[in-house]
């Protein structure tokens, strides 16, 4: 009895005189039945909704990971609930965001168009971009009864086989065949001229042929002769663009948010000025411009929603083609055995699009730029859910959003073979049927499908045969490192690579004039 008192009076003393104990055990306490309510019971009340990953702070949630390493966090997630590819819930900052890394599923959220959206995601961001509300509104509005979104079907007239895509096929390859001669290489790309030899930065030589080509092949000569920095600014903007999609504080984005602001309002003095001055416009730039003008926007909607195009059009293909670069050029069998399929045609005097269509057969080639997207990717599609609906037997609860994330897919064991995080071509040389298997999806699917496919394609291969045959580029150093994918900086599309790991290879003047006019 004794011994009762004494404790209750010793429970009394920590309740009544220790306010910090107590409240710190109350903490505690709510602590372990929200984990255990949110981990343990809630999932058994309701089986038919995605798993939860566990996390350690509530409303936080998973996201300081995410943000590291977004990749990272959904393999462990995936690991964590035993590789069944079952879509999973993450929780990022309060917002419950569904993950899916199956293919099935992934073909079932794209094509369920009515309850999972893209539209919040695209206004949200054309008015970051800054178009005013009304013309989003009107915009939307016109696009109600259409089975596309504001932007869409104009940009797969364009871009999608057909003529308006063979005019700027032509025009960008042109521009590409002009560029990477040993007269035009850009002087800001050298990093040491040895008179008939020049040492060249591979990263910049590539970004730049790239961003230039699709600048001329989008707008003609006006946009530059508007704004000489334009491709310079697009390309710092890019570097960094991970800081506008994630909504960085403007005191952390100082570099960011002046080249993005150069680039703006660049396209908008552009679309300043007269038409008969910007004749070299493709079709696309055209058609947007009267169809915003006709919904009663002015110059700046137009360069914010033709921000956004620029920028999807220029952002992913350079890093393609410079990892397609890389992987050749560190391996000198594979680099023979390409030079050996592209001899012939680049010995013939081809237009430019003859030699693209020949290049196009060539089954290496094609299986190094297959094998590079597959391994390089880390696109992702955005989904809104509009109301409850299932995939895959869980149910998604309408006001969260959905991540379809698809590296998972791409590195998938099952399909691509245990050596499936391995740059190894030979699998789509052997199995030319694996570019249609649904889970390699470098371009997204669905409604945002990528319609630079093409594009991004034909570019890739064209750069790779020049540097190789024309300017038969070498690494300045064999003992250089491999660069290393920068998989830590949050990404839409491409990898791009850490840091201070750029290429420098060698040209030289001699070799560098062998092609025929023609094909400059
Ligand atoms: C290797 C290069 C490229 C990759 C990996 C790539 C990847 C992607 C992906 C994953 C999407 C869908 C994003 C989503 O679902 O939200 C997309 C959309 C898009 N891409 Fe590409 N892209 C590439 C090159 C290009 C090029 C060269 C162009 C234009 C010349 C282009 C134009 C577009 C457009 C306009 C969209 C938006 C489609 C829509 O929402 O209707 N892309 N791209």
């Amino acid at each position: 009895m004794a011994l009762h008192n004494k404790l209750l009076s010793a429970l009394e003393d920590a309740y009544l005189w220790r306010p910090s104990t107590r409240d710190a055990c109350i903490t505690a306490l709510a602590y372990l039945v929200w984990r255990v309510w949110t981990f343990n019971i809630s999932p058994r009340l309701h089986p038919e909704r995605p798993l939860i990953y566990p996390y350690w702070v509530p409303w936080v949630g998973n996201i300081a990971s995410f943000l590291q390493n977004s990749n990272r966090t959904i393999t462990q997630a995936r690991l964590f609930f035993k590789n069944t590819r079952q879509p999973f819930t993450l929780v990022l900052g309060g917002q419950n965001v569904y993950i899916i890394t199956s293919a099935q599923d992934t073909i079932a959220a794209l094509k369920n168009v009515s309850q999972l959206s893209f539209d919040s995601y695209l206004k949200d961001m054309s008015a970051r971009f800054g178009m005013s509300p009304t013309i989003i509104n009107a915009a939307w509005r016109a696009h109600e009864n259409t089975s596309s979104h504001p932007g869409g079907a104009i940009a797969s007239q364009q871009l999608l086989p057909g003529p308006h895509m063979s005019h700027l096929q032509d025009s960008l390859l042109g521009r590409i065949h002009q560029i990477l001669t040993w007269k035009n290489i850009p002087k800001f790309v050298v990093r040491e001229n040895r008179g008939s030899e020049k040492v060249v930065s591979l990263l910049h030589l590539v970004r730049h042929t790239f961003t230039e080509s699709t600048t001329q092949a989008l707008f003609g000569e006006a946009l530059q002769q508007v704004e000489p920095d334009i491709v310079a600014a697009l390309g710092q903007f890019d570097y960094e663009s991970w800081k506008f999609t994630y909504q960085v504080p403007p005191f952390l984005s100082l570099s960011m948010l002046p080249a993005k602001a150069i680039a703006q309002d660049g396209l908008r003095r552009y679309f300043e000025l007269p038409e008969s001055e910007r004749a070299g416009a493709c079709w696309m730039v055209q058609a947007l411009e009267t169809e915003i003008r006709a919904l009663g926007g002015g110059s700046r909607d137009i360069s914010a929603s033709m921000m956004m195009l620029y920028w999807v059009a220029t952002t992913n293909a350079w890093k393609a083609t410079f990892w397609m670069v890389c992987q050749i050029l560190y391996d000198p069998k594979l680099r023979r055995r390409v030079e050996e399929e592209i001899a012939p045609h680049m010995s013939k005097d081809l237009s430019h699009s003859g030699l693209q269509d020949q290049l196009n057969t060539l089954p290496l080639l094609n299986a190094i730029y297959c094998e590079t997207l597959r391994t390089t990717a880390s696109s992702i599609s955005v989904r809104d859910v509009l109301e409850d609906c299932f995939i895959s037997n869980v149910k998604l609860q309408k006001g969260s959003r959905l991540i379809i994330p698809f590296r998972q897919m791409l590195l998938d064991e099952n399909v691509f073979g245990p050596d499936a995080e391995v740059f190894n071509p030979e699998r789509f040389l052997h199995n030319p049927a694996l570019v249609k298997n649904p889970s390699f999806r470098p371009f997204g699917g669905g409604a945002t499908f990528c319609p630079g496919r093409f594009v991004a394609q034909q570019g890739a291969v064209t750069i790779v045969a020049l540097l190789l045959s024309r300017l038969r580029i070498a690494l300045s150093n064999p003992d250089q490192k491999f660069p290393i994918p920068n998989e830590t900086k949050p990404c839409l599309g491409i990898l791009d690579l850490k840091d201070d790991m750029d290429v420098l290879v060698t040209m030289n003047e001699g070799i560098g004039r062998v092609r025929s006019s023609k094909m400059e």
